[in-house]
Parts: structure tokens; sequence; C-alpha cells
């Protein structure tokens, strides 16, 4: 049996979200809809170690934001039916942030029809301590701009129990997933003895930090807690839950969603051949599985 504490709100129980006006994507802001690969290649030639990780790295650029969304809405749709056949469930890691914007695309024919939503399970690799109605919170975020809008099964979306502290919070989330963990709804890493998650799907901030784990912070040497909470986060607000790097590295297959010129120093600094590399969180997402960046041409205009 699964925690209780750790399923979501029922969402047709919770009013306030469902009268809640959807957050809807800005499309008249984005102006192409040609999809254009510019590039789709490893880089970096380097000889250095940082520079072969780089090169092994998948890295696709696009024109647009539409043309993103459009081919991670594809990859998703790919994994989930990957692992529905292979494991007769999907496991999904949401971050905060533009990401679920990015998900637009999944809630349209025509995966709408073509994906088994009663197979996939919703995580989040990291979350705001507030309410889950609050403006703050990264369920609501989710919920408005992409949960609501597909049959996902309310008990497999599992948001925090909003009632406890960032700690209590924290710890409440990590023994949930060891229930998951124990009855094969999440996959365990035998090899790093971490849970393994099918797809998580990850933002970047400008600073380069990934989840809530911040450039100088300690948490991102966590090496043997799943979730963490941090209150002191340089991102507002300060009190949040967060997977750890043992637990993100784990996964089959992460998704790292970037947009916008004020990123492109970051994303310089992680698949670029800059002399100050591995520095910044984001440059520690190193999965046993697949990375792959989605990124758009403003965030890889310094590559
Ligand atoms: O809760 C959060 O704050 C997010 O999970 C965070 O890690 C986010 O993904 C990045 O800050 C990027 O956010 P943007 O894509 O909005 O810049």
């Amino acid at each position: 049996e699964y925690s209780p504490t750790l399923h979501a709100t029922p969402l047709s129980s919770s009013p306030s979200l469902l009268l809640s006006p959807p957050s809807r994507p800005i499309l008249s802001l984005f102006t192409a809809s040609r999809r254009e690969k510019l590039c789709c290649r490893a880089v970096s030639s380097s000889a250095s170690a940082a520079a072969r990780m780089a090169a092994e790295k998948k890295v696709q650029v696009f024109d647009t934001k539409d043309d993103l969304a459009a081919d991670l809405a594809k990859y998703t749709a790919d994994l989930s039916d990957k692992f529905t056949k292979e494991r007769g469930a999907f496991t999904v890691v949401l971050s905060g942030g533009s990401l679920i914007d990015y998900l637009r695309k999944l809630a349209e024919p025509p995966y709408l029809d073509s994906v088994d939503w009663s197979k996939w399970h919703v995580f989040w690799v990291d979350e705001r301590v507030v309410p889950k109605d609050h403006a703050d919170s990264n369920y609501k975020l989710a919920y408005d701009g992409f949960l609501s809008k597909v049959p996902i099964l309310p008990g497999n979306v599992y948001a925090i129990n909003d009632a406890l502290s960032a700690e209590g919070a924290a710890d409440d989330y990590e023994t949930g997933l060891k229930h998951l963990v124990k009855n094969g709804v999440v996959d365990f890493s035998e090899a790093s003895g971490f849970p393994k998650f099918d797809l998580m799907l990850l933002g970047m901030g400008p600073d380069g930090h990934v989840a809530s784990l911040f450039p100088g912070h300690p948490l991102v040497e966590e090496k043997e807690k799943w979730v963490t909470f941090i209150k002191d986060s340089p991102k507002p607000p300060p009190e949040r839950i967060t997977f750890t790097f043992p637990v993100i590295n784990s996964s089959a297959y992460i998704a790292l969603v970037v947009t916008g010129t004020g990123k492109a120093s970051a994303v310089q600094k992680a698949l670029g051949s800059s002399e100050d590399s591995g520095t910044l969180p984001v440059e520690l997402v190193s999965p046993a599985g697949e990375l792959k960046w989605f990124l758009d041409k403003n965030a890889a205009s310094k590559l």
C-alpha cells in the first residue's frame, strides 16, 4: 500500500485549485513555427575529462519554444510507452518553473488520447513548503498547467504533505518513496542504492541550480538522504524540499529544459569548453542513464 500522507489531495475535492485560472502559455511571444535543429550533436572536442563527458551528452537546440515543446512531448510520450510496456508503470519527476509550460503539448492530440495516463506516477524533484493552493506551490503550477488537463489518476500524484515543516515534509516524502520502491511502483538502482525514476524533467536557474540545489550550498554534497530540505533558498520562497544528487543521478532518463538568454552563461559553463567548468550544480547532473538537453537558441547563444 502507498503511504497515504504522500498522496496529493484528491484533485476533485480541492475547490480552490479547481477555481484557479489555468496558466496559459503566451503563444504570441513565439512567432516562428518552423522547426530548425541548430545543432543536434556532441558539443566540445577537447581531450579533457569534462569535455569527454560533455561530448557524451545529447544536446538539441530549437528555433522556437513551440518546437521545443513539440519535441519534449514526443520524447516524453515515447518514454511513457517504453516504460509502460517494460514495467507497467511510468514514474515522472517534475520541476517547478517554466518546465510546466513546455509540457503543454502532451495535453493535446495525439498524446492526450495515445498516452496511457493510467500508468503515470508523478513526483516533484523539488517543492516549496507552502500550501498546495498557494501561488508559489509547484504542485499548483503543475496542476493548473498540466495535471488538470490529462487523466492521470489523482492517487498517482505524489505531492508533499503541506501540513508539515520543511524537515517533516522531506522525511515524509522520503518515507513515502521507500514504500513505493518496496512495492515496485518506483524502480530501484542496485548500483547506487537509490530510487531510479524513469524520467526526470529538470529546469535550470540562471545561476546553474537544478531542483533546489544551489551553487555553493552544502546540500549539493548530500550523499545519503533521498530527500532533504532547505530553509535559506536564494530563490524565493526560502523553505523547500528537494531530491538529492544521488537520486537525480540514478534516473533512467533526464531531460534538462533550458530557455532564454539569462541562462546562456550557465549553459556555456556546463556544455562549452569554459575554463571554470565544474562549479555549477547543473554540471553535477550526470545520470547512470541518458541526459538530454533541450535548449532554445537563446539559451544556446554562447555555445
Ligand atoms: O521550484 C523551483 O524553483 C524549481 O524546481 C527550480 O529548480 C526551477 O526548475 C529552476 O529555477 C528553473 O526555473 P525556470 O525554468 O522558471 O527558470
